[in-house]
């Protein structure tokens, strides 16, 4: 229960809501108590008359005595209707303060936890898949908000309609209130056992329906591969088997659900026989009127609903604070890097690596040793070498996506990590290896850098990428739709559009990670070409498998298991006869094959 205790910051913020929703709680239960006091009025006078009218029989008074009799009944049944009405505006204010005041801290809650996760670092979504993430912004934080609305307003209620009952039924007769209440605590045990059970079972077909989702979104997203390799059948049986399975779990939760309601009205019918039994014999007694028995049974029925919302809100607390954990646990991760409090400031690109190790944290893999290179602003340094030979890891520690273990990364001679992160980011462009386009117009995509979209700076990009002509060329050009619900750009485009991103806003470090794989030689050498003009005295890291994109480059680094192995020019590497030199000759090889 603790775990909740760090909603109460939002009570202290949303007082103002919190405070009137008791108060029109209370109300709204005085005025619900009043008529069961105004139906034994009535009912005593309905007894006391009829014996009054028999009286009367034959006389002319008659008449007259059952029209004052009738009258004074509607004054009553009017009387029971204002007070209703009076009750029924409480509960709408009721709603109106702690429901809405619910809304607002769950509206506040998920923006903190967004802005939280948003703070941290690659490592942590390298550790949470994206489902759990997602689940605790939208699943648990409305299960943090059922107990925020209905969950206070209803333990409210019924703690101040029971004192209220309680005390009415008390003043009548002690026997008769003890005996009509003995059933509830039962009613409220049973009520709160089921409910866990519910929930559970509830939760166990939740469980079912993310895997059978996933299951399906899996299988749809590579329909391709699934129908290449004709794999229909099986999937069609894994998927009849998925379904059966939350079958199962589904069948059990209707078992305890059907059970449910027939056991609540046994207990409330109960309460009503042992009512009417206890309240005759007490009638007989002349300890109480039979108007008190009505006034009783009104009583009992409001309270049926309390003694139900008892159970219901107990274990709604329980499953918010298991929610309210899981938010905690992530709230309370601290992000590993961290921005320190500078200003932010234009930089010039100068990269100086000094003996940088790096291990990843989670597999403690060793993706880089004593790494060593300068790369000055105005010059293309490229790296080169097998696939695993920790090429991405240097450009994700340039972007201080991750700190180095070991030795120290210098920009313009000072630490990376004395920089101000947002600043020094913006002024990187970084074209990643899997390419990622949002689902967005592609002008939008191009410019998502920018807060205000600037039309002729997006096409210039575009041209500058080599893609410009292929957008012209869509129906919708610049404002086709791309990602699942718009057009399918080749791998190729993708790759263009991605680099249109980055150069969009002229940064003064591009980082290009092997985005130029899926781009013919030509365009390859249209964009590079494109690329000397734009980041003229800027610093270009370029990270390629093809020596042919990569030869012109000022420094050429060339690695191999996280260490580099060579460093230079393509005329020096290859009077070296190195790794580099065998390279080439290999690819040369290649390319003399394929022609
Ligand atoms: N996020 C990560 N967490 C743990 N280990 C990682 C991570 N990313 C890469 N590695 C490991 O670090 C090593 C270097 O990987 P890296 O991605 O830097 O290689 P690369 O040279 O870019 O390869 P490729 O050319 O195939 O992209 C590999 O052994 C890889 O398994």
């Amino acid at each position: 229960m603790k775990d909740l205790a760090y909603l109460n910051k939002f009570f202290v913020k949303y007082k103002w809501r919190l405070i009137p929703g008791i108060l029109f709680v209370i109300i709204s239960n005085i005025f619900s108590v009043l008529p069961a006091q105004v139906i034994r009025v009535a009912f005593d006078l309905v007894t006391e008359n009829i014996g009054v009218y028999q009286l009367f029989s034959g006389f002319n008074r008659q008449a007259m005595i059952y029209e004052i009799f009738g009258s004074s009944l509607l004054l009553f049944g009017i009387l029971v209707l204002v007070l209703s009405l009076i009750r029924g505006l409480f509960l709408f204010f009721m709603r109106q303060t702690i429901i809405l005041m619910s809304r607002h801290i769950e509206y506040d809650l998920k923006n903190e936890i967004y802005n939280h996760y948003q703070a941290l670092s690659l490592a942590f979504y390298r550790r949470h898949n994206t489902g759990d993430l997602m689940n605790r912004v939208t699943e648990d934080v409305s299960r943090v908000r059922m107990y925020l609305g209905p969950g206070i307003m209803y333990a409210i209620n019924t703690i101040v309609l029971f004192l209220l009952v309680i005390y009415a039924m008390l003043t009548v007769n002690v026997r008769l209130a003890i005996f009509s209440i003995l059933p509830m605590p039962v009613l409220a045990f049973i009520i709160y056992y089921v409910n866990n059970i519910i929930n559970f079972r509830s939760e166990k077909i939740q469980e079912r329906l993310s895997s059978l989702s996933s299951f399906v979104q899996e299988n749809f997203s590579g329909i391709r591969i699934m129908k290449s390799y004709v794999r229909e059948g099986s999937v069609r049986e894994k998927f009849a088997l998925e379904s059966d399975d939350y079958k199962i779990h589904s069948m059990a939760l209707v078992k305890v659900q059907a059970a449910f309601y027939p056991i609540m009205l046994l207990l409330v019918g109960l309460s009503n026989v042992i009512t009417i039994f206890i309240g005759g014999i007490e009638v007989m007694k002349g300890t109480i009127t039979p108007g008190n028995i009505a006034e009783f049974l009104v009583y009992l029925n409001q309270l049926t609903f309390p003694v139900m919302a008892l159970g219901w809100v107990t274990s709604l607390i329980q499953r918010a604070a298991a929610s309210q954990k899981r938010i905690n646990e992530f709230l309370d991760q601290k992000p590993e890097i961290i921005s320190p409090d500078v200003p932010k400031r234009t930089i010039n690109g100068l990269i100086e690596f000094k003996d940088v190790s790096f291990i990843y944290p989670d597999t403690g893999i060793q993706a880089l040793k004593n790494i060593t290179f300068t790369a000055h602003p105005g010059e293309m340094v490229a790296i080169i070498g097998r696939t695993g030979s920790g090429k991405s890891t240097i450009a994700n520690l340039l972007l201080r996506m991750y700190d180095s273990t070991a030795g120290e990364i210098l920009i313009d001679k000072d630490p990376v990590n004395t920089l101000n992160l947002e600043g020094y980011r913006a002024q990187i462009g970084f074209v990643p290896q899997e390419v990622f386009l949002f689902s967005d117009t592609i002008a939008n995509n191009i410019a998502f850098s920018a807060d205000v979209l600037n039309m002729p700076v997006v096409e210039q990009a575009a041209k500058d990428a080599a893609v410009y002509n292929n957008i012209i060329e869509l129906e919708k050009g610049f404002e086709t739709l791309i990602g699942e619900r718009g057009v399918t750009l080749s791998g190729g485009q993708k790759q263009r559009v991605s680099i249109a991103r980055a150069i969009v806003k002229h940064p003064q470090i591009l980082v290009f990670d092997d985005c130029l794989s899926a781009v013919d030689t030509r365009t390859e050498e249209e964009i590079l070409q494109n690329l000397g003009n734009i980041m003229q005295g800027k610093t270009n890291i370029i990270i390629a498998h093809r020596i042919s994109t990569i030869k012109n480059a000022d420094k050429i680094l060339v690695m191999d298991n996280g260490e580099i192995m060579e460093q230079g020019n393509h005329e020096y590497l290859m009077k070296q006869k190195g790794i580099y030199f065998e390279l080439y000759e290999k690819q040369l090889l290649e390319e003399q094959e394929v022609s």
